[in-house]
């Protein structure tokens, strides 16, 4: 388990409720983070957890309950304004632009950050060119952390999976974020794939200090890097603590052999 040292609380979620028609997706859900923790949701299929990602960055509006996000609290926010208080996220099924390099996918993350107009950004002259110098730069720096300069210029659907994922964090740390929301960033990975992207979780972790929410299916990645462990069933919470804590409570070991994991 991990001994990194954890903050004020930076995100709190207070009794989110989230219906879809008659499906409780989620009842009365209460759990915060912590400045530089890593933080995992986790729970079978169909608990909650997408939805739950979905309501932290404005893309559903609970029906109950509020997010306070480093001492402001909503009821709701939009996507935009998520982004622009510094939360980045990335998606399970990857959003990527398939047919445009690592670097212009890299890039297209930094466009909350772009200040110059649209009409001089094309013309690349003053202002927009050194702008523009200021964020390429930004992005080697990530291409570089995320040791994928031999990929540079590849279209991102022609690189393996394993590395479509890598490329999808990149795009997620051009926005700079205070907290990074990762839905599944393991799913569909091989053993070796796993243990790079668990390696680089850390990494951004430990040296930007960056907060980071986790959906993960894969037990022992969760249980490696986590400092706390919220589970979620059926849209309730069933747990909630260090990874040893969770490991062991009754109610979330039922959850997962009922659901045959
Ligand atoms: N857009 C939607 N419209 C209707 N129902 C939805 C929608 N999104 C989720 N649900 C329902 O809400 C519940 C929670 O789904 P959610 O995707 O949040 O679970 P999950 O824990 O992320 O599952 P998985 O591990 O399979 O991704 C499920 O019953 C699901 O069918």
């Amino acid at each position: 388990m991990s001994t990194r040292k954890t903050g004020e609380v930076i995100l709190d979620i207070q009794n989110i409720s989230l219906r879809f028609g008659g499906v409780k997706a989620l009842t009365d859900i209460s759990f915060n983070v912590k400045e530089h923790e890593i933080r995992s949701i986790i729970g079978p299929n169909g608990a909650g957890k997408s939805s739950m990602l979905n309501c932290i960055n404005g893309v559903y509006t609970p029906s109950e309950g509020s997010i306070t996000f480093r001492g402001k609290t909503f009821s709701h926010m939009n996507s935009r304004q998520v982004a622009e208080m510094g939360v980045a996220r990335t998606f399970q099924n990857l959003a990527l632009f398939k047919g445009m390099s690592v670097i212009d996918n890299i890039m297209s993350g930094r466009n909350l950050k772009i200040k110059s107009n649209i009409l001089l950004q094309a013309l690349r002259i003053g202002p927009a060119e050194r702008e523009e110098t200021r964020h390429r730069e930004f992005v080697e720096k990530i291409i570089d952390f995320l040791e994928i300069q031999a990929f540079r210029k590849t279209p991102v659907g022609q690189l393996p999976y394993g590395l479509q994922k890598r490329v999808d964090l990149g795009r997620a740390l051009a926005m700079e974020p205070q907290v990074l929301l990762l839905d599944e960033p393991m799913a569909g990975m091989n053993l070796e794939e796993k243990q790079d992207m668990s390696r680089f979780i850390i990494d951004v972790n430990e040296e930007f200090g960056t907060t980071i929410v986790l959906i993960e299916h894969d037990m022992g990645v969760v249980m490696d890097i986590s400092d706390r462990v919220v589970v979620l069933d059926y849209g309730k919470k069933i747990g909630d603590g260090p990874p040893h804590e969770v490991r062991d409570n009754e109610e979330v070991i039922r959850a997962y052999l009922g659901a045959g994991h």
